[in-house]
């Protein structure tokens, strides 16, 4: 069982019944729901983290359609080329117009083909010659084009909960024919060796399960793999044993403990996706919780992320941004502790660097916080995109006068050097449609 295929994909159900959790998107009352089991499949966008079951769920439609010789084609935009999409839609437009057959394509990372390889089934949908369904990690909303997505049904898939997970992972686990160990109950079951059969008997601890099902973060694919590579570690660790020693005679039973799947499980894949969807939130997360002077959830945020292998350098550029954009005047200290973080970061990288962005972070949660010079900022760039017609010249009295034609000109003339004056100098230094425009309490556009 654990030779061969990855135990995720064995373990890949092929019916409804067996599709564990995600009760809000395919849930007993669900719309959803419905249309599959009476196989009216719309073409749908199907978003969610990794591991969480969007390809199952096509997975399930596709056996499904099957039975009602409904074809169910899938290229995955990782390795599809436009011209692979023609070839699917030409034989989809066959089958419907010889045969009456409808298509269902499949394509897994939707994301990944650009906008015009998204075009080349819009008409397609549209018409009816395929009906699409689309996995996606990315919010389809700036990955998939907007004419596509109003013909799509979009279905949000969530991590699955830990429960979940422990129900995907005892069923595999079963499957395997391994055996749940109570901790309440303590024997040790290695010391039991009436095993006469060559193959151990394979244990696990119960709170290795749980363990399994907390660290693995809603991903199932992460859960199923970690269990597997902890069992085949344990086995060839067996083996080694045997090897080693030269012994004819081998541990009969073999116990999976919570560190095995500890190690089974890469806690970096496991816990953030540094290029995906929970990349953007964390950071969005990180920069409320600092502007909210929240300064433990701050540091939570910064820790996922540096837990999970995010780029320090990444974190700290957004610090420098935050420092302008929401302390700025209030304390012009923290532009400086931004930039030196990001510096320490740079000399020294992780993990060393780690406690100079906690540092920086706190300081920003406690620090005042002023919007005033982003906004004013703002005030001024919608003026500019705002103008209708050209731009108004600078005034002459304030333009440099380096040549003997420009003073000719008329540039610099009339400019009151304001060191010369004791008073304060009346001046204008805006265009002459906008005088009196203050940016700080008004925005004209
Ligand atoms: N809801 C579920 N019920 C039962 N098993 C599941 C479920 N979701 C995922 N699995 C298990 O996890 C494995 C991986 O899931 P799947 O390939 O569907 O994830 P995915 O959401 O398409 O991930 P990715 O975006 O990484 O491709 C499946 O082969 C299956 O064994």
């Amino acid at each position: 069982m654990l030779e061969g295929k990855p135990l995720a994909d064995k373990m890949r159900p092929d019916t409804l019944q067996d599709y564990i959790g995600q009760s809000r998107a395919v849930g007993q009352e669900t719309l959803l729901r419905s249309l599959l089991e009476t196989n009216e499949i719309p073409s749908l966008i199907l978003w969610g983290p990794p591991g969480c079951g969007k390809t199952t769920l096509a997975h399930i439609i596709a056996n499904n359609s099957k039975k009602h010789s409904i074809r169910f084609v899938t290229l995955s935009a990782t390795n599809a080329k436009t011209n692979d999409v023609r070839d699917v839609i030409k034989q989809a437009q066959n089958e419907k117009s010889f045969f009456k057959r409808k298509t269902i394509l499949f394509i897994d990372e939707i994301h990944r083909f650009n906008k015009s390889q998204q075009d080349t089934f819009l008409p397609h949908v549209e018409c009816g010659t395929i009906t699409l369904i689309g996995a996606t990690t990315e919010n389809p909303s700036f990955q998939v084009n907007a004419a596509l997505l109003s013909r799509c049904r979009v279905i949000v898939l969530e991590k699955l909960p830990v429960e979940a997970m422990v129900t995907i992972l005892m069923r595999a686990i079963n499957s395997l024919g391994i055996h749940v160990l109570d901790s309440s109950r303590p024997t040790d079951p290695l010391s039991h060796s009436s095993n006469s059969s060559s193959e151990p008997s394979v244990f696990i601890e119960d709170k290795a399960v749980d363990t399994l099902a907390y660290l693995s973060d809603g991903d199932a694919r992460a859960g199923l793999n970690g269990l597997q590579l902890a069992v085949l570690a344990r086995l060839s660790s067996r083996k080694m044993f045997c090897k080693k020693s030269g012994q004819t005679y081998s541990p009969s039973r073999v116990l999976i403990t919570e560190n095995d799947v500890k190690e089974g499980l890469q806690q970096s894949h496991i816990l953030y996706d540094r290029a995906g969807e929970e990349h953007y939130n964390c950071i969005s997360a990180l920069h409320k919780s600092m502007r909210g002077s929240d300064q433990s959830a701050s540091l939570y945020w910064l820790a996922r992320m540096l837990e999970g292998g995010e780029d320090p350098l990444y974190v700290a550029r957004r610090l420098v941004r935050f420092a302008s954009e929401d302390i700025g005047l209030a304390d012009p200290s923290a532009l400086t502790q931004a930039v030196a973080a990001y510096q320490g970061c740079h000399f020294i990288g992780m993990p060393e660097c780690e406690v100079l962005l906690a540092q920086c972070v706190v300081y920003f949660a406690r620090a005042p916080k002023s919007i005033e010079v982003y906004s004013a900022y703002n005030n001024v760039k919608a003026c500019l995109r705002n103008h209708q017609g050209p731009l108004p010249p600078v005034p002459l009295h304030l333009r440099n006068a380096p040549t003997r034609l420009m003073k000719d000109l008329g540039y610099g003339k009339g400019y009151k050097y304001n060191p010369m004056y004791s008073e304060p100098v009346d001046q204008e230094y805006l265009p002459e449609e906008l005088r009196g425009v203050d940016f700080f309490k008004q925005r004209r556009c």
